[in-house]
């Protein structure tokens, strides 16, 4: 009986707690992937996703057409298009000053001392910074250019260099 996933032989579908997100997983490679794998019958995916792992993602977790979900962490500045958050009423920093706190952000995550999300609850200044940054799932359109360009550009996985938007600098991780 052929695999009611629609994954590939050896491939299966697993979930991630901390992103409550299902992955794809390979006991063969041992590799995991946010994507499904070649060769996977996306559309069997769909319906086996649909009554096995339905969740806040939507069904299955399967991203709407052309749409993508990340997490940023945001340092305002006083030159933000509102330089007001939950963390600080008014923000009088300079963007210069905003760099400089992101960059120490960026050196702890990339160190693998602490995730995005986990930084962005404490640190970010978006209002997101409640659900660790995620912003959910969007598309094209749907945020500043700037800040969308970078976010398409990432790989799921993969964090952005620090992007500067007129809301502040962010730094944006891809998840879907
Ligand atoms: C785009 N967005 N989503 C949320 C959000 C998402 C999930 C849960 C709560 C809030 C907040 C926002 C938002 O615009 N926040 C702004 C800051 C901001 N500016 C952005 C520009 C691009 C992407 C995210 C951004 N966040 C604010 O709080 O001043």
């Amino acid at each position: 009986m052929s695999d009611p996933t629609g994954l590939p032989e050896g491939w299966e579908v697993r979930h991630s707690n901390s992103k409550n997100l299902p992955y794809y997983f390979s006991a063969a490679t041992k590799e995991s992937r946010w994507e499904p794998p070649a060769g996977t019958d996306t559309e069997k995916l769909k319906v086996y996703m649909a009554t096995n792992h339905s969740g806040p993602a939507g069904i299955a977790g399967l991203p709407a057409e052309g749409k993508i979900r990340c997490a940023h962490l945001l340092v305002k500045h006083r030159d933000s298009r509102r330089p007001s958050s939950w963390r600080e009423s008014v923000i009088t920093r300079s963007k210069e000053e905003a760099i400089e706190i992101l960059r120490g952000h960026e050196q702890r995550i990339k160190s693998g001392e602490v995730r995005l999300g986990d930084l962005a609850v404490s640190e970010s200044d978006c209002s997101s910074a409640r659900k660790k940054g995620d912003l959910g799932f969007f598309g094209h359109g749907e945020m500043q250019k700037e800040f969308e360009d970078a976010a398409f550009a990432l790989k799921p996985g993969e964090i952005s260099p620090i992007v500067e938007s007129a809301s502040g600098v962010h730094l944006i991780e891809r998840y879907v």
